[in-house]
This record gives C-alpha cells, sequence and structure tokens, in this order.
C-alpha cells in the first residue's frame, strides 16, 4: 500500500515561519508581491485592529489565516496597529524579484514598537515619544528616557519615589524592564504602562557603559556628567541595545545623554501632578492647565512648554531672566509679533534632522528643513537687535545654517515629492548628468528628428525611417529603391519585402542612452539625493541646537501671548520663605465658568512666622480646592517663568509642592484607601521642608467622624510644630479643627463664605477670616436635586446629631491619650492578648516614628481590643 503523501510546507511558509520564529513577540508584515501580508494569530489580530478582510488559505500542510494590504498603504495601517500597543516586524523583500529565479531574500528591516516610532502617522505633534527603562538595582533604580523622534537622551536613578514622579512627567510609550522584574513594575508604578521584558544579561554595568561608550565614540561619561550614576546608566544601556534589536542602527543625532537634574525643579510627586491636572486629567474630557496656558506655535515649543511645567525652576535668578523677557515682550509687541510670525513658518525642526540622521527623511521634508531654517534667519537678526539680554544671547546662538540651506537649495527641486521613487526631486543644473539623461528620456523625439534629417543628408535618401521594436530595437528602414545608397558603416539587421531595416553606431549608442535613461534618472536621484542626506549628518547639532532655542523661545512668545489676553501679572520673586497672592484666580476654571458668571478673586497670605497654616472651612462646593489649587498653580506657573493669574504676587522661592486630597468615598472604596491615603501623607510629612509648600483637601474624611478629625488634627499639628514650618493650606469640612487655631499660634482660621438664603446657600466664594460653624452638606444636596422627602429626613437627623454632639466636648475627646486609652478595664494580666500587645508594643521604635504613623498604631491596637471586647460579648 502506497503511503499517504504528507503535504509539503511551500518554501515561502518556510520562509516565514523561520523569520517569525526571531520575532516572536511582534506581528510580522510579510512582504509578498505588492502587498504586506500577515498569518496565523498575526491576522486575525491584524484584522480586528486594522478592518480588514481575514480569509483562509491552504499553505500546504494546513490551512491557515490570512489577512494582507498593499504595500502602499503602509503608513496608514502601521500607525494603528502600534497605537494599539502592537510591536510590528517589518519583513521586506532584500533583492529585486525579477533579478532571481529562486525564492526573493527576505528580512525584518525595521521593527516598529510604542516606545520607537518615528511615523509622524504615530507621533504627537507637540508631545514626546519616550521609550524608557528602569533598571531595578540593588539599592535604587535606574531609569533612562529617549525620544528617537527628537534624539533627546536623559537618564537619573534614585528611589522609588522619584522614578514614580518621572514615569509621570515624562510618560513613557514604552517601558523596557529585566524580565523578571515585570511584577514588582507593574506592583510599583502601575498598569498603565506598555512593559517589555529583556533578558537580565542586558542590564549589567559593563555592556551598558562599553554600550554607551561605543554610541558616542568616548571613552568615559564623565563629559556627559553621567559616569557616576551606575543605575541610570545601565537603563540607558539598556535602551540602546534595543534599539539596535529593533534594527534602529542609524542614531547620529542622539548626540548626548543628559542626567535629569533633580536639584534645580520643584519637587512634585505623582498625586500633585495628577491633582493639579497639569497635563493630564483623570476625567475624561476635562481642560488641563497645559490646555489653558500653551498658546506655543511650534511643535518643538509644545513639547518644551510641557516640560517646564512638570520642571519647575527652583533658581530665583534663572525664574527671573524668563519673567524679564516675558515682561520685554509683552512691553514690544510688534517684536512679540514678528517673532511669532516667523516662528510660524518653521517645522519640526528637531523631528526633521532625527529622519535626517535615520535616513527616513523625504525630499519634501528636506525642502521643508530648508525653509524652516530661512525662517531662522530674521529670527536671529531680530534678536540680535533687541535691548532685552537674554533675546540678544538667543540670536547669538542661533545657527544660519548657510551651507546646509544653500546646499539644499541648490541640489533639491522646490516643489520635490515625497517618494524620491517619484523622481523630479534633483533640481536641474545641479548634476549635469542628470541633466543629459533628463534631455534624452524628455526630448528623444527631437533627437531623432534631428538624427533622420542629418542621416537623409548625408546619403541623399529622401525617405529614411526611424522605427523600432521588440527584437533588434531602434533602426533606420531604407525602401529597397534606395538600397544601394546605404553607406558601408549601417548594419543590416532585417530584410522585409520592400525594405532593408539597418542600425547605426549613433543609434546603438542612442538607444542605450535612451533605454536606461529613465531608470538611471530615478537612480541618479535617488543616490544624490542620499549623499545629500548623509552630508546632511554633519549639520545635526546646529539644526538641534536651534530647534532648542526656538523652541524656547516660542514658550516665552506663549506666556507674554497668554499674559496679554488673560491679565496676568508678573510675579515678584523674592528671598522669603512668604507667600502673598492679591486677587488670585484660577487659570483653568475661571476659563470655563458660564458666560457672565466672572471668577471670584482672593487673597492669600502664608508664611513661617505669623501664618503658617490655614485651615479653610467652608460647604461643599464653596471653593476650597479652587483656592487650595490655584495657590499651587500660581506658584508653579511662577517658578516655570510664566506670568500669573492675579494682581499681585510676591513669591518666596518653593522648592517642593505636596497635595493630597482625601478619599471621598469610605465605602466604595474600602477601608485599605484609607490606609493608603495615610501612607502617602506619611511621605509628606517625612519629606517636608522648609520651602514647601503643601495642600491638604479633606484628608481624613475616608474614615469615621472622630478618627478622622484625630488625623486631621495630628497632621496639622505635626506640620506646624515641625522644625522646617511648611506653608499649608488646610481644606476640612471638620469645623472642629477651628479650635486648633487658640492652642497653636501659626494656625489661623479662614471660611470660603457663603450667604445663607431661608433654605438655601448662595456661595460668595470669598476666603475670609474665621472659621464656620457647622456644615452645609444638605443645601447642596438640595441644589443637586434630591427629592424633598429625603431632604427633610436629612434635616431632621441632622438636628438630633447636632444636639446629642452638643452634649460631647469634641476637645476632650481629642485630648484622650493613648496612655488612658490603653487603661481600659477588661485588661487582664493573664490574657493571651496581653502578650500580644505587650510585643506590638515593644516592637515599636519611638524615635522614627511619626505622628501619623503612632496614630494608625494606635488605631489597629484599638481595633484588636475592640474585637475582643466583642467576642466576650
Ligand atoms: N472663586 C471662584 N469664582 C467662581 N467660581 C468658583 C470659584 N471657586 C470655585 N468656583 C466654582 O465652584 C465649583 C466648586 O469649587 P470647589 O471644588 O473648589 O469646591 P469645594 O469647596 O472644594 O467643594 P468640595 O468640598 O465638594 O470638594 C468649581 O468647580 C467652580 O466652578
Amino acid at each position: 500500500m502506497a503511503a499517504k503523501k504528507t503535504p509539503k510546507v511551500t518554501p515561502l511558509m518556510q520562509q516565514y515561519s523561520s523569520i517569525k520564529a526571531k520575532y516572536p513577540d511582534a506581528m510580522l508584515l510579510f512582504r509578498v508581491g505588492d502587498f504586506y501580508e500577515t498569518f496565523g494569530e498575526d491576522a486575525v489580530k491584524a484584522a480586528q485592529i486594522l478592518n480588514i478582510v481575514l480569509t483562509n488559505r491552504n499553505n500546504g500542510s494546513e490551512r491557515t489565516e490570512l489577512a494582507g494590504f498593499p504595500h502602499h498603504s503602509l503608513n496608514t495601517y502601521l500607525p494603528k496597529l502600534v497605537k494599539a500597543g502592537q510591536r510590528v516586524a517589518i519583513c521586506d523583500q532584500l533583492e529585486d524579484p525579477k533579478m532571481t529565479k529562486k525564492i526573493v531574500k527576505r528580512g525584518v528591516t525595521e521593527l516598529v514598537t510604542p516606545g520607537v516610532a518615528l511615523s509622524d502617522e504615530v507621533l504627537l505633534s507637540k508631545s514626546n515619544n519616550f521609550l524608557c527603562a528602569v533598571h531595578f538595582g540593588k539599592k535604587i533604580l535606574g531609569v533612562s528616557f529617549l525620544d528617537v523622534s527628537t534624539g533627546e537622551f536623559l537618564t537619573a536613578q534614585g528611589n522609588r519615589e522619584y522614578i514614580d514622579k518621572l514615569l509621570q512627567n515624562f510618560s513613557p510609550s514604552e517601558v523596557l524592564v529585566q524580565k523578571k522584574f515585570k511584577k514588582d513594575f507593574s506592583g510599583n508604578f502601575g498598569e498603565d504602562f506598555h512593559i517589555f521584558g529583556l533578558e537580565d544579561w542586558v542590564f549589567k554595568s559593563d555592556f551598558a557603559y562599553e554600550t554607551l561608550n561605543g554610541h558616542f565614540e568616548t571613552k568615559s561619561l564623565k563629559g556627559f556628567g553621567v559616569e557616576h550614576l551606575e543605575e541610570g546608566v545601565i537603563a540607558s544601556g539598556a535602551i540602546l541595545h534595543y534599539l539596535a534589536e529593533t534594527q534602529h542602527n542609524k542614531l547620529q543625532h542622539i548626540s548626548a545623554i543628559n542626567r535629569i537634574a533633580e536639584e534645580e525643579y520643584v519637587w512634585m510627586d505623582r498625586f500633585t501632578i495628577r491633582n493639579l491636572e497639569l497635563y493630564h486629567s483623570t476625567a475624561a474630557n476635562a481642560v488641563t492647565l497645559l490646555d489653558v496656558i500653551d498658546k506655543t506655535i511650534s511643535p518643538m515649543g509644545g513639547r518644551l512648554l510641557k516640560r517646564w511645567l512638570a520642571l519647575p525652576l527652583k533658581n530665583a535668578e534663572k525664574i527671573k531672566k524668563r519673567h524679564a523677557v516675558v515682561e520685554f515682550l509683552i512691553n514690544n509687541p510688534s517684536v512679540l509679533q514678528e517673532i511669532q510670525q516667523h516662528i510660524k513658518k518653521i517645522s519640526d525642526l528637531e523631528r526633521l534632522i532625527s529622519k535626517v540622521a535615520t535616513a527616513k527623511v523625504s525630499p519634501r521634508e528636506v525642502v521643508q528643513l530648508k525653509n524652516s531654517l530661512e525662517a531662522v534667519i530674521p529670527i536671529k537678526e531680530l534678536a540680535l537687535n533687541c535691548e532685552d539680554e537674554a533675546i540678544k544671547a538667543i540670536g547669538g546662538k542661533l545657527h544660519s545654517c548657510e551651507q546646509v540651506r544653500g546646499r539644499i537649495g541648490e541640489s533639491i527641486n522646490e516643489e520635490a515629492p515625497v517618494n524620491v521613487q517619484k523622481g523630479n526631486v534633483i533640481a536641474e543644473g545641479f548634476s549635469e548628468e542628470l541633466d543629459e539623461l533628463r534631455k534624452i528620456a524628455f526630448s528623444g523625439k527631437d533627437y531623432l528628428d534631428n538624427m533622420l534629417e542629418r542621416e537623409s543628408k548625408a546619403t541623399g535618401i529622401s525617405s529614411l525611417k526611424i522605427g523600432n521594436n521588440n527584437v533588434y530595437g531602434y533602426y533606420i528602414e531604407v525602401r529597397n529603391t534606395h538600397k544601394d545608397k546605404v553607406p558601408e558603416s549601417w548594419i543590416r539587421k532585417q530584410t522585409l519585402v520592400n525594405a532593408e531595416r539597418y542600425i547605426t553606431e549613433e543609434l546603438k549608442e542612442y538607444e542605450a542612452k535612451i533605454l536606461g535613461a529613465e531608470e538611471k534618472i530615478l537612480q541618479l536621484e535617488q543616490q544624490l539625493f542620499s549623499k545629500l542626506v548623509l552630508w546632511m549628518g554633519d549639520y545635526i547639532q546646529p539644526v538641534q541646537q536651534n530647534a532648542q532655542l526656538i523652541a524656547q523661545l516660542d514658550c516665552l512668545s506663549s506666556f507674554a501671548q497668554q499674559a496679554n489676553t488673560e491679565n496676568y501679572c508678573r510675579p515678584e520673586m523674592e528671598d522669603t520663605y512668604g507667600l502673598d497672592i492679591e486677587e488670585g484666580r484660577h487659570p483653568v476654571i475661571e476659563k470655563q465658568l458660564p458666560i457672565g458668571e466672572s471668577y471670584v478673586t482672593n487673597n492669600l497670605k502664608l508664611n513661617r512666622d505669623e501664618q503658617q497654616v490655614i485651615m479653610i472651612t467652608g460647604p461643599n462646593m464653596s471653593g476650597k480646592s479652587a483656592i487650595l489649587r490655584q495657590t499651587a498653580l500660581i506658584v508653579l506657573m511662577a517658578q516655570m517663568g510664566s506670568f500669573v493669574p492675579a494682581k499681585a504676587a510676591h513669591i518666596g522661592m518653593v522648592d517642593k509642592i505636596f497635595t493630597r486630597v482625601g478619599a471621598s468615598d469610605n465605602i466604595s472604596m474600602g477601608e485599605s484607601t484609607f490606609m493608603v491615603e495615610m501612607n502617602e501623607t506619611a511621605s509628606i510629612l517625612n519629606n517636608i521642608s522648609d520651602r514647601s509648600l503643601v495642600l491638604l483637601d479633606e484628608i481624613g474624611r475616608g474614615t469615621s467622624t472622630y478618627d478622622g478629625i484625630s488625623i486631621a488634627w495630628a497632621i496639622s499639628e505635626y506640620l506646624h510644630e515641625h522644625p522646617a514650618r511648611p506653608k499649608t493650606l488646610f481644606a476640612t469640612h471638620y469645623h472642629e479643627l477651628n479650635e486648633m487655631c487658640e492652642r497653636f499660634e501659626r494656625i489661623k482660621n479662614f471660611n470660603v463664605s457663603v450667604k445663607e438664603l431661608k433654605d438655601n446657600v448662595l456661595f460668595l466664594r470669598k476666603l475670609v477670616p474665621g472659621g464656620s460653624e457647622h456644615s452645609f452638606g444638605i443645601h447642596v444636596a438640595k441644589m443637586a436635586g434630591m427629592p424633598l422627602q429625603v431632604l427633610h429626613r436629612a434635616n431632621k437627623i441632622l438636628k438630633k446629631l447636632e444636639k446629642s454632639h452638643a452634649m460631647e466636648d469634641s476637645g476632650e475627646i481629642l485630648k484622650k491619650s493613648a496612655e488612658e486609652e490603653m487603661q481600659l478595664s477588661f485588661f487582664n494580666l493573664d490574657d493571651p492578648l496581653l502578650e500580644e500587645l505587650k510585643e506590638e508594643l515593644l516592637n515599636i521604635d519611638i524615635d522614627t516614628l511619626t505622628p501619623v504613623e503612632a496614630l494608625m498604631k494606635l488605631n489597629e491596637i484599638k481595633r484588636l481590643l475592640a474585637s475582643k471586647e466583642k467576642a466576650r460579648a
């Protein structure tokens, strides 16, 4: 019996499988003819993401899914795949199919991942696209960020909190970690990132130093000031390794690595960045501060503004310099207008030059680059003639890039196409050879007519004809009657009934020329273009420098324009620890008020001597949070160099801003949320300095009233007693906290005033001295449309509660010390619980315990005892 024939896998699929095996984590786009095809699971995913047809095909041994799209649609489909979080390996044909009889050689030419993207379709113009690596060192963590589309490469190292803050600031599109730390990463920094695991050996010190020094062609990294940051360097090494892995080898634009100079910037942790809604917001469609203040024109300006916002300065001199420029631009509107007019003509210089470095630039983009560099010239001249020293300095540093502009101008056609294959890239007059070829290709008929005329005259044959066929190419046809006049040098090729066909030396030459002319034109254009792009590699740094300087001017102009239209004032940076804001406003809320309503301004003063902690009480919705946030935003805007929404502001430099917002709903979030809130608050208390600004919004409300009050009290007391005396705003519902001002001299009560009407309250939104008597939650419920029945019932309950509450002295409760609580009657010596408690207590290290931790401990002990008592009952 004949053996059953096993169907053979086709050679194409064999090739596919061997390539796919090398990229198991990526979707493989396999070029077949004019299509990119995907197979199997990749095809299922691609069809779903791209909404293209999924088919089946028999590839020999089995059926497999298949989905594909035309190769010229790559730019449309690739970004969709990457945005969906796919890593995409592009597998191209590496030789011309016409040149081989065997199966075409194929290989992966690029691996596009969310963090390594150069295509405009994937990138957002005003945002960086960072690839990040995090190295979990023994004691500290290292981090590195690279935007391959701009060439910016940064590194830092520090504790978990610091790395967390940086991850928030730079929001990377992809994070590389050691495979074994993938879980730790999510545990520490959340699930919001695309993580990719790399092998352990990549995160080795020797390998990293070698890789970086190799890339920069240096002996050490001292020149960049990062040699000593071993953990950071390891992370940076992993990034460069990953780029090589993903077939990104042209990285000339990554010309430096910089340390993120932590000490130069205001410290804001992740909660602060989120709470203040600086540039991302938890609520969909919510407007961020960046949305409101960003008046930049260029993409690089937009990116820099975001960076300035994420990293406000601490150096008063640098801050004042920016303020001075903004003031100058406000006072010289024509200069401002002119600068902005020219910036409008500048494209994304930074990304264009990166494309030059990676050889991904198109002819049209090269022309854009030239035109952008041309627009820099009038800015340079204007800046050089400016009275303002800082602008003048920018003018001095702007590069005129004459050679690049000149070379591009003379070599590239102003109307060059996007695709070099389309031709007409190189300008006329740049290459003799090219001009000659073009003449042949485009004026072939004239040439032949001329030749015919010449030959007719020379031979005296009037009926000569020039033709062309597939077998003999170009020929001259002579009718039999004139056969005898044919010169000897002509070579006879074909005999027809009435005529003979000949070729001549000239015709042969011409034919060789014209036949290849068009192909040669394309080749030559590509060659010349590549040569130009390569040559431009020498100008990467000056162009990058121009991009940076233009970005700075753009940001400062944006500040000036915003200050003008929104009536901001120049903040005074003072050598004090105080904060004095006159008629301050919230820059975002004021833009969102319904037409006809105007923002109610508020004065606010904080200092370390008299008014260090302000306790702000007031009903829900009265505007407590707005005051807290606007204070932080004004400080932040001032220190990033902007003018501020106030009539006047005197600011003693702030070095850290902390904000905490209490969990509003302890039922849905569970008790653990409360503990998290406490832990987060504890971390503030461990990090405060004498220049810190602390904003606490309803801290402690996620628990029972007395727990909440106790905790809020303890925190405020701690902040007041702390030798650093940080400036603090505390918004709270607990009017009980108003008692604190009697015991602590630098705690002051304020409330956001409301006018009580018969059944309602009117929000006046003015911050006025003094505490408030009771809370107004029910009034707000009414405004929110709560049914009357519910409101009546709530009113009754409130009255009852207030009555019983009056009998207790809340101050007394707070004074109850831990010792007293321990002397509870059910404490029996033979009780095993006592042992447990004794151990707990002996293990407490009083020297390092913060008040909040003490309270939490106390809470734990109380709970233990309570459960015991319950068991007895
Ligand atoms: N100074 C102001 N001028 C005009 N409108 C304001 C002002 N302050 C706040 N508002 C408006 O009132 C709303 C509520 O303000 P905010 O959230 O600050 O109140 P709150 O007292 O913190 O409330 P809750 O206690 O519920 O958190 C804001 O969204 C804004 O629309």
